[in-house]
C-alpha cells in the first residue's frame, strides 16, 4: 500500500543561519533539500510538506514597522502576517518542486494550501512569549525596541550570540481542513500545508473563527497534522544527522534508535535543548502516542541514506537493538 508520510522542513531546508534571506538563497536552500528529498517520490510515496517561517514573519514584521513609519502604510495584524509569510514560502517551495520534478521526469500535481490551526485562546503562552522569530540583533538594538515598541527579545546562543524578538506560541489543538489535506495527498498530489505552523485561530462562543496573534511551533502543528491524516510516517528535517546525549560534548553520543519510554525519560531529564531538540521531540513523540508509526529526525541530505537519522517508536524493534548497543 502507498504509504502518506509527512515531512516538516527545519530552518535550515529554507534559510541558513549565516546567510541575510534573499530569495535566491531561499530558492537555492529549497531546491537542495528537495533534491535530497525527490527519491520518496520515485519510491511512491505520497507527501505532505510542511514549514516553518521563523525568520521570514519576523522580517515581515519589521517591514511593516518600517512602512508604517515612512509611508504611513497601516501595519497588519500577527496572524496577517503569518498568512503572508505561508503563502509566499509556501509558492516558493511549490514552484522549486514543479522544476525538481520536471528535471527528474517525474509527474506530480503540487498544491500549497492555506491552513489554518486552532488554539486555546487562554493557553498560558499568551502571557510567557517563547517561540523566536526574525533576525538575530545586537542587544543595543534589541533594547531600543523593546523601548520605542515594547517588542520583547531573548537572547540567542546558537552559533551566534545575540538578541531575537520572541512572541507566544501557543499548542495547536487541531489542523482546520485536514480532509482537503489528506484527500489530495492520498491522490498523489504532493501538499504544501500547515506552514509556519499554520495561522493560529480560534472558534468563538458563537462559533466564529477570530485571529490569534502568535506563532505556532511548525513541528508541533505539523506532527498533529500527521497524527490527523492518519499519516505513516512523520519525519522531522534539522540541521544535524541524529539526536544526540549530550550534544557538542567530548562524550556526545548518537541515539539511532529511541522507544517511546527513554524518550520521554530523556525529554523529562532536561536532556535536549529547548530551543531547538526538545519542541522536534515533543512532536515526534505526539505522533507515535496518538497511534504513528514512527518519527524520524534527521538532515535532509541524510534522509535517503536509511541508516541515518533517529528513528523513535512506540517500543524498540528487536531487529535493531543490536545496532542500538
Ligand atoms: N513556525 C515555526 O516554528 O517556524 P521556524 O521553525 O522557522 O522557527
Amino acid at each position: 500500500m502507498t504509504k502518506l508520510a509527512v515531512i516538516a522542513l527545519g530552518g535550515n531546508a529554507l534559510l541558513r543561519n549565516n546567510q541575510s534571506g534573499t530569495i535566491e538563497e531561499q530558492e537555492a536552500n529549497t531546491t537542495e533539500t528537495l533534491e535530497n528529498l525527490i527519491f520518496l517520490v520515485k519510491e511512491g510515496y505520497n507527501l505532505v510538506f510542511t514549514h516553518g517561517n521563523g525568520p521570514q514573519v519576523g522580517n515581515i514584521l519589521l517591514r511593516n514597522d518600517a512602512g508604517e513609519n515612512q509611508y504611513g502604510v497601516p501595519q497588519m495584524p500577527l496572524d496577517i502576517c503569518v498568512a503572508d509569510s505561508q503563502g509566499g514560502i509556501g509558492y516558493m517551495i511549490e514552484r522549486c518542486l514543479m522544476n525538481v520534478l520536471r528535471k527528474h521526469n517525474l509527474k506530480r500535481n503540487v498544491l500549497t494550501l492555506m491552513t489554518l490551526t486552532e488554539v486555546d485562546p487562554n493557553d498560558s503562552a499568551f502571557n510567557n512569549p517563547t517561540k523566536r522569530i526574525g533576525k538575530m540583533m545586537t542587544k543595543e538594538e534589541a533594547d531600543r525596541l523593546n523601548k520605542e515598541k515594547g517588542w520583547i527579545f531573548k537572547e540567542e546562543k546558537k552559533n551566534k550570540d545575540g538578541y531575537r524578538r520572541v512572541v507566544p506560541s501557543p499548542e495547536p489543538k487541531s489542523i482546520m481542513n485536514c480532509e482537503v489535506v489528506e484527500s489530495n495527498a492520498r491522490a498523489g498530489t504532493i501538499v504544501i500545508a500547515v506552514g509556519g505552523g499554520g495561522i493560529p485561530v480560534y472558534t468563538d462562543d458563537e462559533g466564529l473563527v477570530r485571529p490569534s496573534e502568535a506563532v505556532v511551533d511548525k513541528d508541533l502543528a505539523s506532527s498533529i497534522l500527521a497524527t490527523q491524516i492518519k499519516a505513516d510516517e512523520f519525519y522531522v528535517l534539522t540541521d544535524v544527522p541524529f539526536v544526540y546525549l549530550n550534544y557538542g560534548e567530548t562524550n556526545e553520543q548518537k541515539l539511532e534508535f529511541l522507544n517511546h519510554t527513554d524518550t520521554l525519560k530523556y525529554l523529562e531529564a532536561g536532556t535536549f535543548g529547548e530551543g531547538n531538540m526538545a519542541p522536534k521531540i515533543r512532536a515526534a513523540l505526539s505522533f507515535i502516542e496518538k497511534g504513528g508509526r514512527q518519527s524520524i529526525i534527521t538532515e535532509s541530505k541524510k534522509l535517503e541514506d536509511k541508516s541515518f537519522g533517529t528513528k523513535i517508536t512506540m517500543e524498540y524493534d528487536v531487529k535493531d537493538l543490536h545496532k542500538y548497543d
